[in-house]
C-alpha cells in the first residue's frame, strides 16, 4: 500500500498555481483515477523537475516514464488540463518564447508508448509559437544517390533547407566528419539515449544502430528552416507513426543492376558490405511499395533531372502548405499567472520584463491549431495581445 495522500489531493485541487517568488512549486491536475503532480525547484546551483502520479484507486504514488525534452528549470508554474491528454504548464518568469510547454498525459503518443514500456508514461513538449515548415524524410536502397541529391540541395538553398544529423554506431567513413554527416557513437550509449526517449525513431541498418535525435530535427525547424532526413524504410515508417508531420519521399534506381554498379563505384563498402546493402535494398524496394507510406516515389536515373524533380515536388509542397511562410517571433515577456478560458482559449496575465505594474497585461493563448508534439515540439500556438503589453504583440 503506498504513502497517503497528502492534503491538497484530498482538496481536489485541479489547478494549483504557486506563488512566483517561493522557491519550489508544485501543481496538482486530476485526469480520471490519477492525479498528476508536477514540481520543481532551485537549490542553490542544482535546479530539478519532477512528475509523479498519485492514483487513486490503488492510493498509491507512481513515477512514471519520463520522455521527450522537459523545461530547464520550474521556479513557478500554472497548469491547465487541455482536452487532447495535454497539459500545458505555463513557467513564470520565463521569457514568452521560452515559457510554454506541454505535459501529455494521456495522448495517442503516451497511450502507444505506455504499451512499450509496460508503465506509466508522461511526455514533454516545448511550445512553440507559429508554424514551421514541413520535414522532409528521404529514404531510398543504399547507393541510389540519397546524399548525392541533398547535397545538391542543401547547396543550392543553404538558407531553405537544412540536414537532421543522424545518430550511427557505423564506423565513419573516409572524409565523413563527426557532428556533420553523422554522430558516430557508442551503441551503449545510443541504447541508453533510446531508453531515456530522446529519439523520434531508431533503426537496425545493414548490422549497425541508426537514429533521428528530437533535437536533431527541432534545431533545423527552429531556425525556420526546412528540415531533411535522410533515413531507411523502417524508419520512415516509425516516423510517420510519430507526430511529425513530414513528406515521405522514395528513391529508386533504374535498375537493380545499375544500383550495385553505383554502390560498387562509390568503393565506401567491403565486398560483404556490398553484399548485405544489395540484399536488404531488395526487401526495402519492396517494402517502398506499402500504400500509404511514401507520398512520392522518385527515379534516379538521370541525376540532373532527378534533381530537377525532387526540387519541382518540394517547391509545389511549399506553395501548397500556407503555414510555410509563418515566422516564429520571439518576444520577451513574464508570464505571472493563468486562466482557461472556453474555445481552446486561455488567458495569461503577463508583466514585461524588468517592468512595475503599470505594463502588466493579458495574453490570450490560442490552442485550437496544435501541430506535433511529444516528443518533438508541440507547434502552432497562437498568441494575441489584449491588453497594454501590445507592441509587437498582435496577430502573431
Ligand atoms: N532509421 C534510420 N535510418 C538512417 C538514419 N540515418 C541514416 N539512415 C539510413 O541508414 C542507411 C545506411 O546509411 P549509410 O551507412 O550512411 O549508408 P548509405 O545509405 O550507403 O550512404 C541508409 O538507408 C540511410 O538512409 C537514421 O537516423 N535513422
Ligand atoms: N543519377 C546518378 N547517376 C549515376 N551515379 C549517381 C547518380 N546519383 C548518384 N550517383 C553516384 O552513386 C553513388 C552513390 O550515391 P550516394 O549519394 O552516396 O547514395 P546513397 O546516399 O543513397 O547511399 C555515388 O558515387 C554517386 O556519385
Amino acid at each position: 500500500m503506498g504513502e497517503e495522500a497528502p492534503e491538497y489531493v484530498l482538496n481536489s485541487l485541479e489547478l494549483a498555481a504557486c506563488d512566483s517568488e517561493s522557491t519550489g512549486c508544485r501543481t496538482a491536475t486530476i485526469v480520471g483515477n490519477k492525479m498528476y503532480v508536477v514540481e520543481g525547484s532551485e537549490d542553490g546551483s542544482k535546479s530539478w523537475i519532477n512528475v509523479k502520479i498519485f492514483d487513486k484507486l490503488t492510493r498509491s504514488w507512481v513515477f512514471p516514464t519520463v520522455l521527450g525534452i522537459k523545461p530547464v528549470q520550474l521556479k513557478g508554474h500554472s497548469t491547465l488540463l487541455l482536452k487532447n491528454g495535454q497539459l500545458l504548464i505555463v513557467k513564470m518568469d520565463s521569457t514568452l518564447d521560452g515559457c510554454i510547454w506541454f505535459l501529455e498525459v494521456d495522448s495517442p503518443f503516451v497511450k502507444e508508448q505506455k504499451k512499450i514500456f509496460g508503465t506509466e508514461v508522461v511526455a514533454w513538449s516545448k511550445g512553440v509559437i507559429g508554424n514551421a515548415p514541413k520535414p522532409i524524410v528521404i529514404s531510398g536502397p543504399s547507393g541510389v544517390g540519397k546524399g548525392t541529391l541533398i547535397n545538391k540541395l542543401m547547396k543550392e538553398f543553404p538558407s531553405r533547407y537544412g540536414f537532421s544529423v543522424s545518430h550511427t554506431t557505423r564506423a565513419p567513413r573516409e572524409k565523413e566528419l563527426d557532428g556533420v554527416h553523422y554522430h558516430f557513437t557508442e551503441r551503449s550509449i545510443m541504447e541508453k539515449d533510446i531508453r531515456d526517449g530522446k529519439f523520434l525513431e531508431f533503426a537496425s541498418v545493414h548490422g549497425n544502430l541508426y537514429g533521428t535525435s528530437i533535437e536533431a530535427v527541432e534545431v533545423v525547424t527552429d531556425s525556420g528552416k526546412r528540415c531533411i532526413l535522410d533515413i531507411d524504410v523502417q524508419g520512415a515508417r516509425s516516423v510517420r507513426a510519430s507526430s511529425l508531420d513530414a513528406i515521405f519521399i522514395f528513391i529508386t534506381p533504374p535498375s537493380f543492376e545499375e544500383l550495385e554498379k553505383r554502390l560498387r563505384a562509390r568503393g565506401t563498402e567491403t565486398e560483404e558490405q556490398v553484399q548485405k546493402r544489395l540484399r536488404n535494398a531488395r526487401a526495402e524496394l519492396d517494402e517502398a511499395k506499402s500504400p500509404g507510406l511514401f507520398n512520392h516515389i522518385l527515379v534516379n536515373d538521370d541525376l540532373e533531372s532527378c534533381y530537377g524533380n525532387l526540387k519541382k515536388l518540394l517547391a509545389s509542397d511549399e506553395t501548397a502548405d500556407p503555414l510555410y511562410q509563418s515566422s516564429v517571433k520571439i518576444l520577451k515577456a513574464h508570464v505571472s499567472g493563468m486562466e482557461s478560458k472556453a474555445d481552446h482559449r486561455t488567458l495569461i496575465h503577463c508583466s514585461a520584463s524588468g517592468t512595475n505594474a503599470a505594463t502588466n497585461s493579458l495574453l490570450m493563448l490560442d490552442t485550437s491549431s496544435l501541430k506535433g508534439g511529444a516528443p518533438g515540439r508541440t507547434r502552432g500556438l497562437g498568441v494575441y495581445a489584449l491588453g497594454s503589453l501590445g507592441d509587437g504583440l498582435n496577430g502573431i
